[in-house]
């Protein structure tokens, strides 16, 4: 199974993904230049992760990894409201591009532990996903500091890489 993490800078991608294959949180993590990929085995399912550049510059390969995965993943800083418009444009503009169509799409609300951050219902209101339509949209409120949800997240990926 392959699968692409996109958001903006800072939402906490490399995080998860240091998170997810090694179960430790790791609070000094560098910038993703152009994208780095990491495998992982679980339940027998290895699961390939491109893990995607959230800077400005790096956008636009974002499509060009995305396609022909299982599961686009997008994390997002839940508790940076003022980000949060630009996350939602970021999203909806890539989910247009008609090679993407259909793909399922798994949002990640990081970053709970953080005071004023939003569940997963209001981020789905803010960020509009009932619009998203012709495709399976999960979202989950998580915490890669205090591994919160991350057993759910890692449980969406592993059904999905089987389907
Ligand atoms: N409070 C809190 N901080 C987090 C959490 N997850 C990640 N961070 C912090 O958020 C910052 C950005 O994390 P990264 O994993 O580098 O974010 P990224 O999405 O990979 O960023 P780019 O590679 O630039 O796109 C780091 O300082 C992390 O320590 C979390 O669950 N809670
Ligand atoms: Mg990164």
């Amino acid at each position: 199974m392959e699968l692409s993490l996109v958001g903006l800078n800072k939402g906490g991608k490399s995080t998860l993904v240091q998170v997810l294959t090694t179960g430790q949180y790791q609070e000094d993590m560098i910038p993703t230049v152009g994208f780095n990929m990491r495998k992982m085995t679980k339940g027998g399912v290895t699961i390939k992760m491109w893990d995607l550049g959230g800077q400005q510059r790096f956008r636009n390969l974002w499509e060009r990894y995305c396609r022909g995965v299982q599961a686009i993943v997008f994390v997002v800083d839940s508790a940076d409201l003022d980000n949060l418009p630009a996350a939602a444009r970021e999203l909806h503009g890539l989910l247009e591009k008609p090679s993407l169509k259909g793909i399922p799409l798994l949002v990640l609300g990081n970053k709970n532990d953080l005071p004023g951050a939003l569940s997963a219902g209001q981020l789905s209101d803010a960020m509009n996903l009932k619009s998203l339509a012709d495709r399976e949209v999960a979202v989950y409120s998580i915490s890669c500091k205090r591994q919160h949800n991350i057993n759910v997240t890692l449980e969406w990926l592993t059904k999905h890489a089987k389907a």
